[in-house]
């Protein structure tokens, strides 16, 4: 099945095989690979924010890798670091949900949250910023209050799909009865999709959080159709990129420094690449997007790389790269799997080449793997190129993911970053998860480089 639809990214969630593109999405149910042997609030604020002024010194600018210092505090429950900022019916979801123990970046980060500082996120890719910072959103919100009180910007439609989920999982009635009599209501705004029924509801009732991409929120604001005056918190998520986006980040800057005044505001970044973070940090004083006592929490400087990720490569000719790649699904039999290629070039369109997803389709569909219905996802519609390749490639949470392959080697480290973060997505596993690049031997000194800025090890794999 092909399809061009963007919606179907999000369907891979209850696939068992995807293989994700730069620019499509191919999935390959079970039938194939299941073969596998290898398949098998306040006062408490107060008081927490007062104990972590004392365990910390923080400059206002400086950045920390290891705020706290103390062992122990590596086993302290979520629950006890939460306690008396998160309400208690959010609390028991977290459980429910499975999340008992903090991440690193949540054990870093949620006492200076909690204790109302502006911060910078900077962790490995599925590290758990998202749980973080949506933890400080239901310590501040106040569900009585009629007002937008939280405002999520993420760049591109798939990614708010997700957090909005993850937002509304947590919000939704636990098993046990909760006490509040009016519940916290999550919009998501996103480009993509028609905005009428956001529109009426805006009109009837704002909702307490709101996800949304740049576009669709500014057509909003201008419309007056929302009101940002009581936004106590703003997470811009996946903030390097919203900054390389020329089309966004005028609108992006306005967004920072309007709506409520900035010392009621909790401002909050995330991404796992922030690339001249000092520098960034030194804007966001200067250009008054954060307070002047922002913190860039930034976890594990030295390993950008999720450690459980092995790294290896493989060289071959350009022809060669289909049958490498099939040999290579074969000997691996990944439990699920992505494979990444490069949108076709200008050059290639012109000569008359076929897109070279179409041709990686063919070649699995007629290989002695085949049987398998593939899925391939293209966004054509209202998304630039850029975005597009972005999309898969950053944000996008499919934790059952065990293998990656870089079809085509992508074009710098933050991205080869970003793809292999599509797995290792589960926190606390100790499972193994492969990344593969299929390159040239004349690749080999980029993917070197990708090394070195990144601090990982390639192996090299002979087939
Ligand atoms: N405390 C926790 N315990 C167990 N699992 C967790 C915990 N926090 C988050 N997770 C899980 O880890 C996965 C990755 O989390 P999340 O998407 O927030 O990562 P991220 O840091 O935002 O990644 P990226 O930078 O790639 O967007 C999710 O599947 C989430 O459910």
């Amino acid at each position: 099945m092909v399809s061009s639809s963007t919606d179907m990214l999000l369907q891979v969630h209850s696939w068992k095989f995807p293989f994700l593109c730069d620019k499509a999405l191919i999935t390959i149910p079970p039938t194939l690979l299941i073969k596998s042997p290898s398949v098998e609030r306040s006062s408490t604020r107060a008081l927490k924010s007062s104990i972590y002024s004392q365990r910390t010194s923080i400059s206002p600018i400086t950045s920390s890798s290891s705020l706290s210092t103390n062992e122990e505090d590596d086993h302290i429950p979520l629950r006890d670091i939460c306690e008396g900022c998160v309400p208690d019916h959010i609390l028991r979801r977290v459980e429910e949900l499975g999340y008992l123990m903090p991440t690193e970046i949540q054990r870093q980060a949620l006492p200076v949250l909690f204790s109302g500082r502006d911060c910078i996120l900077h962790a490995q890719t599925g590290s758990g910023k998202t749980l973080a910072y949506l933890l400080l959103i239901f310590s501040v919100i106040n569900t009585q209050r009629s007002a937008v009180q939280a405002l999520i910007v993420v760049p591109t439609r798939e990614l708010g799909m997700q957090v909005a989920k993850v937002a509304r999982m947590l919000a939704a009635k636990s098993d046990q009865p909760v006490l509040e009599d009016k519940s916290c209501t999550i919009m998501a705004l996103l480009d993509g999709g028609t905005l009428r029924r956001q529109k009426s509801w805006l009109k009837s009732e704002p909702p307490t959080i709101i996800v949304a991409t740049l576009g669709s929120l500014c057509q909003m604001l201008e419309k007056q159709t929302i009101k940002l005056e009581s936004m106590r918190v703003l997470v811009i998520d996946e903030v390097d990129f919203m900054f390389n986006s020329s089309h966004q980040v005028s609108s992006l800057r306005k967004l920072l420094i309007s709506y409520s005044s900035i010392n009621n505001r909790q401002s909050i970044f995330a991404s796992a690449s922030i690339p001249q973070h000092r520098r960034f940090l030194y804007d966001c004083i200067q250009q008054k997007w954060t307070k002047a006592d922002v913190v860039h929490i930034h976890a594990n400087p030295v390993q950008p790389m999720p450690p459980r990720i092995h790294h290896r490569f493989l060289i071959c000719s350009r022809s060669e790269r289909h049958s490498a790649l099939l040999s290579l699904l074969q000997s691996d039999a990944p439990q699920s799997a992505i494979i990444f290629v490069n949108l076709q070039s200008e050059k290639s369109k012109k000569a008359g080449n076929a897109p070279s997803t179409t041709v990686l389709i063919d070649a699995l569909k007629n290989s002695h793997i085949g049987g398998h219905e593939i899925l391939l996802l293209e966004e054509k519609i209202n998304f630039n190129s850029r975005a597009a390749s972005f999309s898969v490639s950053r944000g996008v949470d499919l934790p059952d993911t065990t293998h990656i392959y870089n079809f085509d080697l992508p074009k710098d480290a933050v991205h080869y970053l970003h793809r292999a973060g599509r797995t290792g997505r589960k926190p606390f596993s100790e499972s193994e998860c492969l990344v593969t690049s299929i390159i040239t031997s004349e690749e080999r000194f980029v993917l070197q480089r990708y090394e070195n800025e990144l601090m990982f090890h390639c192996d090299e794999l002979f087939l």
